[in-house]
């Protein structure tokens, strides 16, 4: 017999026997040894992460696709400057003198800064590439170093 959730399936084109999880509608060639899981693990098919929910603080700069933002209409600080003010706001943060959220509020130049930062769930694919591949690679909690993009400087922080 199976462990729970499974059932065993006859290949049409090779007569063998898989597996399909009755409640992901996933299959599998390997005899399962356990009951099957409930959920998709975050791993899809081709092994990457569905998608990923995380905040930013961004610190916007001259050289910005778009130095303007919500807290302030022309923004001309230096690459370098907004470099340093977001690693002052990560210090802040990891030596607990400031919380992300709070940060965010109040000096994030991305319209999400009235969401504590959130940007939501999102995809590969609809990111600038830096945010993508940096959101993807984090653990759920963990706060990322600077990341470039053309909108500015931002720390990231993954939330699911
Ligand atoms: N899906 C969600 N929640 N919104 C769509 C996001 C579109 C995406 N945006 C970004 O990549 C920048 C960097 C990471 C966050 C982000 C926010 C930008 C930053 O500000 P901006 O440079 O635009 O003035 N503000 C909004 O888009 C893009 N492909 O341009």
């Amino acid at each position: 017999t199976l462990p729970e959730g499974w059932e065993a399936r006859k290949s049409r084109s090779t007569g063998m026997t898989y597996y399909l999880n009755k409640h992901t509608k996933k299959s599998q060639w390997d005899k399962p040894d356990g009951p099957a899981p409930l959920v998709d693990d975050e791993e899809d098919d081709i092994g990457v992460l569905k998608q990923v929910q995380c905040s930013h603080i961004l610190v916007k700069h001259a050289g910005s696709r778009r130095p303007s933002s919500w807290r302030e209409e022309e923004i001309t600080r230096s690459k370098d400057e907004a470099m340093d003010i977001v690693k002052e706001y990560r210090q802040k943060i990891v030596n607990k003198e400031a919380t992300f959220e709070e940060l965010a509020r109040t000096y994030s130049d991305c319209s999400s800064a009235k969401r504590d930062g959130d940007l939501g769930f999102f995809k590969r694919g609809q990111m600038q590439k830096p945010f993508e591949d940096v959101s993807f690679s984090l653990k759920i909690g963990q706060l990322s170093h600077p990341v470039e993009t053309q909108s500015g400087v931002h720390i990231i922080l993954r939330t699911a």
